[in-house]
């Protein structure tokens, strides 16, 4: 496997699918049966590059269920999960059932939770620690909205929602993390931040976790980029030192533009 100085390929590339609301289980099955025969045609080695889908809650149990049972190398995890591991909490979904039903990731802090839902850090600082007690790996979700972004204060405001977010976790948690860097103006609106952007906010987010834990963590936290992420734009972003994969939304439902993200990292792993 190649390595490079700062070890970018000694962290596993991930190229994570968030299906949002979309796709029901019967959809949902139907696709990942699709991407699954594309990545074997195209002789996608998995042990260089994860992929990772996260459906809706009511597709989980489908989408497990299709994984073992066709044994298909790939993991997935839910959009969300609840602060609290049971009880009377109307409508949110336990960790621990998501770890009982296989999931290996969550999503923590997706924007469209922190704006439509009013997710706060502090909330989303007790879904990592409810995470880990039930053996999640959190993919957690930070970025600037447009407005901070042409004030010149993006690194800022998205190192602040770091600090909080990770406040008390400890240095083997934040090792196994994933920080997907979503720009909210470029997510589903076709605007992509530019290479060198996820670059300097990966980069930047990576020295915080130096300071905050040490090298080894920083060098271990894998770094993604998301917004508008599409085959056309996927290798430049990728190719990037502390870009270590994509979470992709709205691409990610159209198997054939999302299995040719996974084969540009894959082919920059390989070569
Ligand atoms: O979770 C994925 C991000 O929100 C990006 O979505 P998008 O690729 O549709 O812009």
């Amino acid at each position: 496997m190649t390595t490079s100085t700062n070890g970018k390929f000694d962290r596993k590339p991930l190229i994570a699918g968030n299906w949002k609301m979309n796709m029901d289980h019967v959809q949902g099955i139907t696709l990942l049966q699709k991407l699954a025969w594309t990545l074997k045609d195209a002789q996608h080695d998995y042990n260089r590059v994860e992929v990772a889908v996260f459906p809706p809650f009511t597709d989980l149990r489908s989408v497990q269920t299709l994984i073992r049972g066709d044994k298909l190398d790939i993991e997935f995890g839910a959009q969300d999960l609840s602060p609290k591991d049971s009880g009377a909490y109307t409508g949110d979904i336990s960790g621990q059932f998501l770890s009982k039903l296989g999931c290996r990731y969550v999503l923590v802090g997706h924007s469209e939770r922190r704006t439509v839902h009013g997710e706060t850090d502090e909330l989303l600082n007790e879904k990592l620690v409810a995470a880990y007690r039930n053996s999640l790996v959190p993919l957690l979700c930070v970025g600037e909205g447009l407005e901070i972004r042409q004030s010149g204060k993006h690194v800022q405001h998205t190192l602040e929602q770091v600090r909080r977010d990770l406040a008390g976790l400890d240095a083997e948690q934040v090792s196994a993390l994933v920080i997907a860097y979503e720009p909210v103006w470029a997510i589903g609106t076709g605007e992509v931040a530019g290479p060198e952007d996820a670059q300097e906010m990966c980069s930047a987010i990576r020295s915080e976790i130096a300071d905050l834990y040490d090298d080894a963590v920083a060098a271990k936290t894998r770094l993604l980029y998301g917004g508008s992420v599409k085959a056309a734009n996927a290798a430049s972003i990728l190719k990037q030192r502390d870009v270590d994969g994509v979470l992709v939304g709205g691409a990610s439902l159209d198997v054939t533009e999302f299995a040719n993200i996974v084969r540009f990292e894959q082919h920059l792993v390989t070569d």
